[in-house]
């Protein structure tokens, strides 16, 4: 039996398309430990959605195919598993958390109904068993006086405080994977970084596996062990969060990170767009954009994955990294992503808002 949760080796996923094969993932390898974070980063279209779908096999196959040389679920092989199988590592094993805590809900059933309801889907067990156990996960999950919440509506929940009831939903299959795509867009910052932290908490205290999609970089800083940056299904970065974050190889990690709020320096979005999914560009994915490009960028396919630093696992898919290209890593800009410590720059959001309240000069 190993010891990886999700165990996925050079995961492919096309779709047949009337304008051709798009290649939504391509090359993607992953593993989610036992009380492990990692998190999937990137533009939009970047294919964190089609990773998480193709690893719990809920695209439809055609017009999607999903290829891989591993895929597999506490050691068992999904690749090839009946559907019958499937369902039931969907029921048990991973649990997913959906984008939009609105929809996700019914408004006239109660809140203890909604929990009620995910327990005796998945486990025999007797109805007032289950009311009292859907108290203690609302109450897991941070829902404060949870017995006396639970008899209220959704529509009496905020969305924070909805979004918590649909974790405790997807607690109450007892899984061993968390899967969230996107699950705090449509939440405020304080109470995305609440409910990012609540994932942090559980994979912590329930030995959980999260696999957690955002295209906020920023966020991972604080909840992710580690993070894997995609673009155009290509992975261009992984490691540690923490390394990741601090030092970002890749001049599209750092594009990303320097068009974060709050990082010293002024907002810099990446110009261009993404790349088209059914005729990307030649090299790396990422040339057409890239500040740094040079000639080695431009041809063959993407750079592999140069490994940087064994102990943190990072890997960068960049030329500037290949010795046997004559492109020196430190001369790549970065476009001011680096962290740094000079904040004394007039420009930053909270000289900007002390101004506005305290009209001083
Ligand atoms: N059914 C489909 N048919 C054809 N192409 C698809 C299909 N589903 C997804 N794709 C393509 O696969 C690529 C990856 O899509 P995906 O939804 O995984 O992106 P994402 O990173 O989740 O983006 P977002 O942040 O917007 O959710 C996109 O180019 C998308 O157009
Ligand atoms: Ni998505």
């Amino acid at each position: 039996m190993s010891d990886e949760l999700l165990d996925v080796r050079n995961l492919r996923t096309t779709f047949g398309t009337r304008d051709g094969t798009v290649h939504a993932v391509d090359g993607l390898d992953l593993s989610v430990s036992p009380g492990e974070t990692v998190c999937l980063v990137g533009e939009s279209g970047s294919g964190k959605t089609v990773t998480c779908e193709s690893i719990t096999r809920l695209l439809a196959e055609p017009p999607a195919r999903v290829e891989a040389d591993r895929l597999r679920f506490d050691g068992e092989d999904l690749l090839d598993a009946p559907e019958s199988s499937l369902r039931e590592v969907r029921g048990d094993g991973i649990a997913y958390v959906f984008q939009n805590p609105q929809n996700a809900l019914d408004p006239v059933y109660t809140v203890r109904a909604h929990v009620v309801e995910a327990l005796r889907a998945h486990r025999d067990v007797g109805r007032e068993r289950a009311r009292e156990r859907a108290v203690e996960l609302l109450a897991e999950v941070g829902i404060p006086n949870p017995r006396e919440r639970c008899a209220e509506y959704p529509h009496q929940f905020s969305g924070g405080m909805r979004q918590r009831v649909l974790i405790a939903m997807a607690l109450a299959a007892d899984p061993d994977v968390l899967i969230a795509d996107e699950p705090t867009t449509a939440l405020d910052v304080t109470t995305e970084a609440a409910i990012l932290d609540l994932f942090a908490d559980l994979a912590a205290e329930l030995d959980v596996g999260v696999l957690l999609v955002t295209h906020d970089l920023g966020v991972v800083y604080e909840v992710a062990d580690r993070v894997i940056v995609l673009y155009g299904g290509k992975v261009m970065e992984t490691g540690s969060a923490a390394s990741v974050f601090e030092n970002p190889t890749h001049p599209y990690t750092r594009g990303l990170l320097a068009s974060l709020p709050g990082r010293g320096d002024e907002m810099r979005p990446i110009e261009g767009e993404p790349p088209d999914p059914a005729d990307p560009p030649s090299g790396c994915r990422f040339h057409p954009r890239c500040p740094d490009a040079v000639d080695a960028c431009r041809g063959g396919d993407q750079p592999p994955l140069h490994e940087l630093g064994r102990a943190e696992g990072r890997r960068v898919s960049c030329v500037y990294y290949d010795d046997s290209v004559n492109a020196d890593p430190a001369s790549l800009d970065g476009g001011g992503a680096t962290p740094s410590a000079d904040s004394s720059s007039s420009g930053t959001p909270a000289s900007a808002a002390d101004d506005a309240v305290g009209g001083e000069p």
